[in-house]
């Protein structure tokens, strides 16, 4: 698929107190025609002045913005403003103007783009049907919910047919429920309307229901990229590991700890569901070791799972053989995995501390589609049936 945006070694440095703040370093994205593509990142990253360079909001000071094909990075005047009018824009804090009613709300945006204004009426119509608000038409924003209000602000940002919806924080302010609503109806734009979205986001959940692509960003720079399958299954960035440790990883209670026969516990993390029975087996038949499985999580990306196992690892016999074949058995296991690690119950609980302001208010899915299998302190056969069922 063609690149639909492409942002080409981008840097965004600004003054602050008189000294260079580099917001933005070096980034440079690709997002295809037709998908939603996602930046997840700290609080401070350069997420919303990277999206921001793409209706030129913000000016690179260095590298390219290109739209289909086309080098807009000094566009100014008309040309500047015609190319805004194909980019919607949806904010966190929705933007809309308080003292006049839906219609006229996005009746401003058909006037900015010079539609005669005995068309405005029926083409507002179709908007508020489109988000399912039509009888909302004359209120004003202060009756309407935070998500009636995010439709109507989705609405104004389609008004002119835009081929791209950027939205900063778009679900942010809202409830889990209203945010399931919001998701369901940009992703129907996307599929029906073939409109690209930019999606910056906070919230894990997110990020795993409609992704296609996303970066990761850190202090400005896009640390990571690919498909979100990709990216979440086999992180190799440790800002990216943190977040999907916080979500998908499993932490072994303290308490559960002196309990453990000795060995080296090790966190394996497999794309798609099933091959981990008979891995677990196989290892532990072929290595002579005994392999108790602790702990375990599945998590949906759309249809393909991301699953997380915590496993013992333990000798069956003592001395520097028993160590040998451990060794073994988890460079074995390690090899026939999408990622995996040795965890310390330590570790755990800083990975813990260190994502909480990434993905703060993400307690539970948002599209519903998460399973957990709670299995630590049965570490043995029936956690393995239990996680794997
Ligand atoms: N107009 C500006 N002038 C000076 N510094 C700025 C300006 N806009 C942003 N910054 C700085 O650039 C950095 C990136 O900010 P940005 O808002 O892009 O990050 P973000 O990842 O979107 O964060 P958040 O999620 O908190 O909005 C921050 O250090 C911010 O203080």
């Amino acid at each position: 698929m063609a690149d639909i945006i492409t942002l080409d070694d981008v840097s965004v440095v600004f003054e602050s107190d008189g000294r260079p703040v580099e917001a933005v370093s070096h980034a440079t994205v690709h997002v295809e025609e037709g998908e939603i593509f996602g930046i997840v990142g700290f609080s401070g990253a350069g997420k919303s002045t990277l999206v921001r360079t793409i209706n030129l909001l913000e000016r690179p000071t260095s590298g390219h913005v290109i739209i289909d094909g086309r080098d807009v990075t000094a566009l100014r005047g008309a040309a500047l403003r015609e190319l805004r009018s194909g980019i919607g824009f949806v904010f966190q804090s929705f933007n809309l103007i308080d003292n006049v009613t839906v219609a006229q709300n996005i009746a401003f945006a058909l006037k900015a783009a010079h539609v005669p204004k005995a068309r405005r009426r029926a083409r507002i119509e179709e908007l508020l049907r489109l988000v399912g608000l039509e009888e909302k038409i004359d209120s004003y924003p202060s009756q309407l919910s935070g998500g009636q209000k995010q439709r109507v602000s989705i609405a104004r940002a389609l008004a002119n047919h835009p081929r791209i919806l950027l939205c900063d924080e778009a679900t942010s302010a809202l409830d889990l429920e209203t945010t399931e609503e919001i998701l369901a109806l940009l992703k129907r734009i996307n599929a029906e309307l073939g409109v690209t979205i930019v999606f910056i986001t906070h919230q894990f959940d997110v990020a795993k229901a409609i992704f296609d692509h996303v970066a990761v960003m850190e202090h400005g720079v896009i640390v990571e990229q690919g498909t979100t399958f990709d990216v979440f299954g086999s992180p190799r960035h440790e800002t990216t590991r943190a977040l999907v440790e916080r979500y998908l990883g499993v932490a072994i209670p303290k308490q559960l700890v002196p309990q453990l026969p000795s060995g080296r516990l090790i966190e394996l993390r497999y794309k798609d569901e099933g091959a981990f029975e008979p891995l677990i087996s196989d290892v532990s038949r072929r290595f002579e070791v005994s392999i108790n499985v602790l702990h375990g999580n599945v998590g949906y990306f759309g249809t393909q799972a991301i699953g997380t196992l915590v496993v013992l690892v333990s000798a069956r016999q003592e001395g520097q053989r028993g160590a040998f074949v451990v060794q073994a058995a988890i460079d074995e296991l390690t090899s026939r995995v999408a990622d995996a690690r040795e965890l310390s119950v330590a570790l755990n609980d800083d990975i813990g501390a260190s994502v909480d302001a990434i993905f703060a208010d993400d307690a539970d899915g948002v599209d519903g589609t998460d399973t957990s299998a709670h299995t630590a302190g049965a570490h043995h056969g029936n956690a393995h049936k239990e996680v794997l069922a």
